[in-house]
């Protein structure tokens, strides 16, 4: 199979701790009466790119969103089970959730600047912690935007809108501005749904430059994106782990029909 990238394969099922980034046990998600994850346990493995494919509705990105908790922003949201991001149990009512979601950073489907100039985005972050000695800041931006692959394209306009930049270049500096807080995870929740085929290409070449620096999950529509960028799939059905292992496995032989089902467009 075509891959953007060299990966070996390792067996998810026999990961170590060492190896994982995230290590779901149990997890059960219900939002008001509707159970939408049923007792997903699964390890996503360290400084690797993981995918989640499966149908609209099956629990893609409600499962993406435990692991930096942007569920408890939807009300009636009751979680059971854990998850241990990096071995410390994010649901622990002594979690700091800010800082897990300084260190789990997250991209959206629709690149979402926030109305202020290029670099008041990528600092945006980094204020609220507190750090503002302004040479340090230049830097850290610099930075953010270089390991973003967008700093040649804005270093002139640093201080114009966000809003003036194209749909592939927004979401670019919303990667920066997650990457500013130097997170340890990334997640990206069908980041170039939005954009054409070349911007894509950009950002999926951008995902096998950052996972030396961090473990990336990616929710995606897109199989062949997945096939392409992804060491690792899971397919989900109905708030259910149906299949997980390399990419390559998947996609070529998979184990069980409903996936063999999926990937060759039978359903969904
Ligand atoms: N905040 C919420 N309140 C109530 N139900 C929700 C909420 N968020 C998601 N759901 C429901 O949970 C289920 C799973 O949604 P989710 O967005 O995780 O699926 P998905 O696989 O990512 O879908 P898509 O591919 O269409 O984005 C859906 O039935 C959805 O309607």
């Amino acid at each position: 199979m075509l891959k953007l990238f060299d990966y070996e394969k390792t067996d998810v099922s026999q990961l170590t701790d060492e190896q994982t980034a995230i290590k779901v046990s149990g997890l059960n998600l219900k939002f008001g009466k509707k159970q939408v994850l049923h007792n997903i346990n699964l390890r996503i493995p360290k400084n690797q790119i993981t995918a989640f494919i499966g149908q609209s509705g099956c629990g893609k990105s409600t499962l993406l969103s435990c692991f930096n908790r942007m569920n408890d922003l939807a009300g009636d949201c009751k979680v059971s089970g854990k998850i241990l991001v990096h071995g410390r149990n994010v649901y622990s009512k002594r979690e700091n959730v800010s800082k897990l979601r300084a260190s789990v950073g997250m991209v959206f489907q629709k690149p979402n600047p926030f109305p202020m100039n290029i670099y008041d985005n990528v600092s945006y972050g980094l204020k609220l912690q507190g750090r503002v000695v302004r040479r340090e800041m230049d830097d850290a931006v610099e930075q953010a935007l270089k390991d973003a692959a967008l700093w040649d394209e804005v270093k002139e306009r640093l201080f114009e809108p966000a809003s003036i930049l194209s749909g592939g270049q927004q979401q670019r500096l919303v990667i920066a501005r997650a990457l500013a807080l130097k997170p340890s995870i990334l997640l990206l929740d069908e980041p170039t749904s939005a954009l054409d085929p070349l911007t894509t290409l950009i950002i999926e070449e951008l995902m096998g430059a950052l996972k030396k620096r961090c473990t990336i999950v990616i929710v995606t529509h897109n199989m062949q994106q997945a096939a392409r960028v992804s060491d690792y799939t899971a397919f989900l059905h109905q708030g259910e782990v149906v299949e997980y292992s390399d990419s390559d496995s998947l996609f070529t032989l998979p184990q069980k029909k409903q996936t063999e089902d999926y990937i060759t467009g039978r359903y969904g």
